[in-house]
C-alpha cells in the first residue's frame, strides 16, 4: 500500500499567491503520509496574459516555480508532480504546458510536455479556448519510476485521447496522473466518465488533481479531484474549493485485476485493410 495525494486549487494569475496557496496543501498531504503528491494543471499561473514571461523567468537564474517545487519536495521528503507550468525547451522559445516531476531529494527527474492542446469552443458564456496560441505541442510520452510504482504522465485534455493512455500502459505505467483545469461545463458532462474509462482500459490507477471553483477573470473549473482504481471505481473524490485528497494504491489489487482479465495481452490492432473492405462491401 502506498499513499498518494491530489491537491485541488483555485489558482489565479498571481504566481506568488498561488505558491502561497499550494504550500500548506502540500504540507497537509505530506503530514498525512503521502509519498507522491500531484498539483493541478496551471497551479502556479492561471489565466495570465503573458505566459511567455513566466516561462522566461523559469529559464533565468530565478526559476521561482521550479525552485519552489524542488524545495517543497526535499523539505517534505515527497515526490512532487508540478501539474503544469509554462516552460520553454530553451530560452526565447514558445513555452510548453509542462509537467515536472521532483524526487524526494528535490531533484528534477522527469518532464512531460502536454501533447493535446485545448483549442475548443465551450458553451459556458460562449468561451473559446486556444491553448495553442500560448503553448507549443509536446511530442513524447513519459513514464517515471517512483516509490509508488511506475507513473505515466498526462495533462487534462489529454484524457480524451485513449491511445496515449494505452501507450503509457504499454510503457509499464501502474499509476497515471491527470493534473487538470477542466472546465465546469465539460467537467459536469465528461470528467468522471473519462477518468473511469481510462482506468478500466489501462487497468491503472488514475490520480486526477483538478482546479475547482470560480477563478479571477470569471472562468469556472469543475473540481472533483479523485483517485480511480484499475477496476474503474472512484475510490475518493473532492467537491469544489481548495483541498487535499489522500488515498492508498494497492499493487496486489492492480495485479489481481490484470491477471484475471489480461486485456493488454488480448489487445489486437484493427487492420486498416479490414476497414477498407467493410467500406467497399457497403458500396
Ligand atoms: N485545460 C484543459 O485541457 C481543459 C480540458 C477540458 O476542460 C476538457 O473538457 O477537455
Amino acid at each position: 500500500m502506498h499513499l498518494v495525494a491530489a491537491i485541488q486549487m483555485i489558482s489565479g494569475p498571481d504566481v506568488q499567491a498561488n505558491l502561497d496557496q499550494a504550500a500548506p496543501l502540500i504540507a497537509q498531504a505530506a503530514q498525512a503520509g503521502a509519498k507522491l503528491v500531484l498539483l493541478p494543471e496551471c497551479f502556479a499561473a492561471f489565466g495570465n496574459r503573458s505566459l511567455k514571461e513566466i516561462g522566461e523567468a523559469e529559464c533565468s537564474g530565478q526559476q521561482p516555480i521550479t525552485r519552489f517545487l524542488s524545495r517543497q519536495a526535499s523539505k517534505h521528503g515527497i515526490w512532487l508532480i508540478g501539474g503544469s507550468i509554462p516552460l520553454p525547451r530553451a530560452a526565447g522559445k514558445k513555452p510548453m504546458a509542462c509537467c515536472l516531476v521532483f524526487d524526494d531529494q528535490g531533484q528534477q527527474v522527469a518532464r512531460y510536455d502536454k501533447l493535446h492542446l485545448f483549442d475548443v469552443e465551450v458553451e459556458d458564456n460562449h468561451r473559446s479556448y486556444r491553448e495553442s496560441k500560448d503553448y507549443g505541442y509536446g511530442d513524447a510520452i513519459v513514464c517515471v519510476d517512483t516509490p509508488v510504482g511506475r507513473v505515466g504522465l498526462s495533462i487534462c485534455y489529454d484524457v480524451r485521447f485513449p491511445e496515449l493512455y494505452v501507450a503509457l500502459r504499454q510503457a509499464g505505467a501502474e499509476l497515471i496522473v491527470v493534473p487538470s483545469a477542466f472546465t465546469a461545463v465539460t467537467g459536469a458532462a465528461h470528467w468522471e466518465v473519462l477518468l473511469r474509462a481510462r482506468a478500466i482500459e489501462t487497468q491503472c490507477y488514475i490520480l486526477a488533481a483538478n482546479q475547482g471553483g470560480l477563478h479571477p477573470g470569471g472562468r469556472e473549473t469543475f473540481g472533483r479531484s479523485c483517485l480511480v482504481d484499475p477496476w474503474g471505481e472512484v475510490m475518493d473524490s473532492l467537491t469544489t474549493g481548495e483541498g487535499v485528497l489522500c488515498q492508498s494504491i494497492d499493487h496486489d489489487h492492480l495485479n489481481t485485476i490484470r491477471a484475471r482479465m489480461p486485456v493488454d495481452r488480448h489487445r489486437r490492432l484493427v487492420p486498416a485493410q479490414a476497414i477498407v473492405a467493410a467500406a467497399k462491401e457497403s458500396d
